[in-house]
């Protein structure tokens, strides 16, 4: 029997612990540049342009859901789009990503970031409603940037290695940093917020950056307010990710969250072992294995497959997104591997 709405289907179930029929799927940055339908389009549009036209947005999100079947959705945008809304003088180059004009310095750098408000993106309200009504029984999953990988973005002005200068701040002027993670984890929960009244039937926190902590200082200076945000969420499951995470997940579980994104260095049942048998995992096929033969990729996906039984609940993913010189059709054949596996039950 087929899920009869988002809030049953397997997705949803994967992230509670519940039965399900198949191992739900997705894949980070399902939506974008692998996809030919994507670039034709994007053609011409600026990346963050394209994030506030609504039918533009529906469309692009829909695009990987037709393409692969996947049992979720991901609204397309990006984690810097509450930021530009709240005022931040940013741009999103290709082949770079998001650079931030004025790099946040000091208190006052910190002040002039505004609080948001729903008014500044009316625009993802009217997306995710479209989407809603469109998908059906397919969940939308909302998200937004974690601050600490927002706040390495604006106080670095840019990608970051190292993130330096972030950790500058952090260790040398922890009053600024804490204002800063404090404004930062607002305006997150007020964009979540706005996606979650829209109707999406899960969130992600994106941390992607996090992994450059150790546990300790991730606990004193981070966890804190990615707590809060995941906290003060209500009604829909959520879901805490991060790249290079194997020391942070018990604490990134702790922060409140329903489920555990991994990447490909850990894998799940060692994962599970370490968060707690309480919560879901979702991951964590290498990327880059899509670039092998086929046989090879299959092994490696039931392997995810076998290695998320440990846990109460497995979304499959990747560790990390959809690389652009991906071929689609290789993730079509591993979306039917994973729906032609039975789920846990
Ligand atoms: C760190 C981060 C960013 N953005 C995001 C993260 C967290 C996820 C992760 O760790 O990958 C989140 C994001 N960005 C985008 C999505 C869309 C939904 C999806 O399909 O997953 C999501 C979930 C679209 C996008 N965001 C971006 C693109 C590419 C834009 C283009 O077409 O040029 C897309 C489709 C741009 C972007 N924006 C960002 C980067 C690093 C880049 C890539 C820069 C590049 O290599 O060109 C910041």
């Amino acid at each position: 029997m087929g899920a009869m709405t988002a809030h049953d289907s397997a997705f949803v179930l994967a992230c509670l612990g519940k039965p399900v029929p198949h191992t739900p799927v997705w894949f980070m940055r399902q939506a974008g540049r692998s996809l030919p339908e994507y670039r034709k389009v994007r053609a011409g549009i600026p990346m963050l342009e394209s994030c506030r036209r609504p039918e533009l947005v529906a469309e692009i999100t829909l695009q990987p859901v037709r393409r692969y079947g996947v049992d979720a959705a991901i609204l397309y945008s990006d984690i810097v789009v509450p930021l530009a809304a709240a005022g931040v003088d940013l741009d999103i180059v290709p082949g770079t990503g998001p650079v931030i004009a004025e790099p946040v310095r000091t208190e006052s750098d910190v002040a002039a970031i505004r609080p948001l408000t729903p008014d500044d993106v009316s625009y993802v309200d009217e997306a995710v409603r479209l989407l809603v009504a469109e998908l059906g029984a397919t969940p939308l999953i909302g998200f937004a940037g974690a601050p600490f990988t927002l706040a390495s973005y604006l106080v670095e002005g840019g990608p970051s290695r190292t993130h330096a200068k972030t950790k500058a701040m952090m260790y040398g002027q922890p009053d600024t940093w804490h204002a800063l993670c404090t404004r930062l984890a607002d305006i997150t929960l007020e964009f979540l917020r706005v996606q979650i009244a829209a109707g999406v039937s899960a969130v992600q926190l994106f941390d992607s950056w996090v992994g450059a902590l150790s546990e300790a200082d991730y606990r004193r200076y981070v966890m804190p307010h990615s707590a809060r945000v995941l906290q003060q969420l209500e009604g829909v499951p959520r879901i805490h990710f991060g790249v290079g995470t194997a020391e942070l997940l018990p604490a990134m579980g702790e922060a409140g969250a329903d489920v555990v994104g991994v990447d490909w260095r850990t894998p799940l049942d060692v994962a599970t072992a370490r968060i707690g048998p309480d919560k879901a995992v979702q991951g964590n096929l290498d990327p880059c294995v899509l670039f092998a033969p086929w046989p090879v990729v299959e092994a490696e996906v039931r392997r995810v497959l076998a290695e998320g039984r440990a846990a109460p609940g497995h979304v499959f993913n990747l560790g990390h997104g959809v690389l652009p010189e991906i071929d689609p059709d290789v993730l079509a054949r591993v979306v039917e591997v994973v729906h032609e596996t039975a789920g846990h039950q």
